[in-house]
């Protein structure tokens, strides 16, 4: 590379938004592993009762929902299988156009079946109003949602979850799947994120 474009780079890469240097272990707890596995034992009982003798399509929505998926298909005592879509949003910020793409499909069609999305956090409701939305397009048998977390205070669309694990105020959190800037996801408690820091 000549001395121009390694100039370039190192401007490049200072521009960068750093992330953020706040340990999880600063972050204050919010529900710790113990209090989520109960959460999700609960649900995945309910769910077991609510669904006897069906099997169940869980579509997890990568990548916050990946943990909470695992553990829940666990706790499910009915036959289930699971797939996973990814979305990506534009601007979910202040600037949010409210437009939510698929990146990654279904692999195995659900037409017939009983689908559960499955989801870490229900915010704004954007990510889980389109995937309705589009699970519809299959004709399920049936559609519900179970959502770790749920946000009522930030909704900018009309949509509940089915199953709910914990319903929380407006503040941002990480851990059990949820990041900032791709970090925090592998914390096994769900902590508050430092306002001032976020
Ligand atoms: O209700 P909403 O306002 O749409 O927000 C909820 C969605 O946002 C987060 O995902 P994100 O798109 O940040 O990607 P990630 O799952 O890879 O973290 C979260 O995992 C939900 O999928
Ligand atoms: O509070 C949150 N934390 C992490 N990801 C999120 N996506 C929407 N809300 C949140
Ligand atoms: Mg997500």
């Amino acid at each position: 590379m000549n001395r121009t474009g390694r100039q370039s780079v190192t401007l490049y890469l200072m521009a960068q938004p750093t992330t953020p240097a706040v340990p999880a272990s600063e972050c204050e707890i919010l529900f710790s592993a113990d209090q989520i596995a109960e959460r999700v034992k609960a649900i995945g009982k309910q769910i077991s009762d609510d669904y006897k003798g069906e099997n169940i399509v869980l579509v997890g929505v990568l990548k916050g929902a990946a943990i909470f998926l695992a553990d829940l298909a666990r706790a499910i005592e009915v036959d289930n299988t699971f797939d996973f879509v990814a979305v990506s949003s534009y601007g979910k910020g202040k600037t949010s156009s409210g437009a939510v793409k698929l990146i990654k499909d279904l692999d195995t069609p659900i037409e017939g079946k009983h689908v559960i999305v499955v989801e870490d956090i229900l915010d704004t409701g954007l990510t889980l109003s389109y995937l309705r939305r589009l699970m519809l397009q299959h004709k399920p048998a049936s559609l519900k949602i179970a959502t770790c977390l749920d946000k009522p205070e930030r909704r900018l669309v009309p949509i509940e979850a089915d199953y709910v694990c914990f319903s929380i105020p407006n503040r941002f959190v990480i851990g059990y799947g949820m990041d900032y800037a791709e970090k925090y996801r592998n914390v096994a408690d769900i902590r508050l994120f430092p306002e001032d820091k976020a």
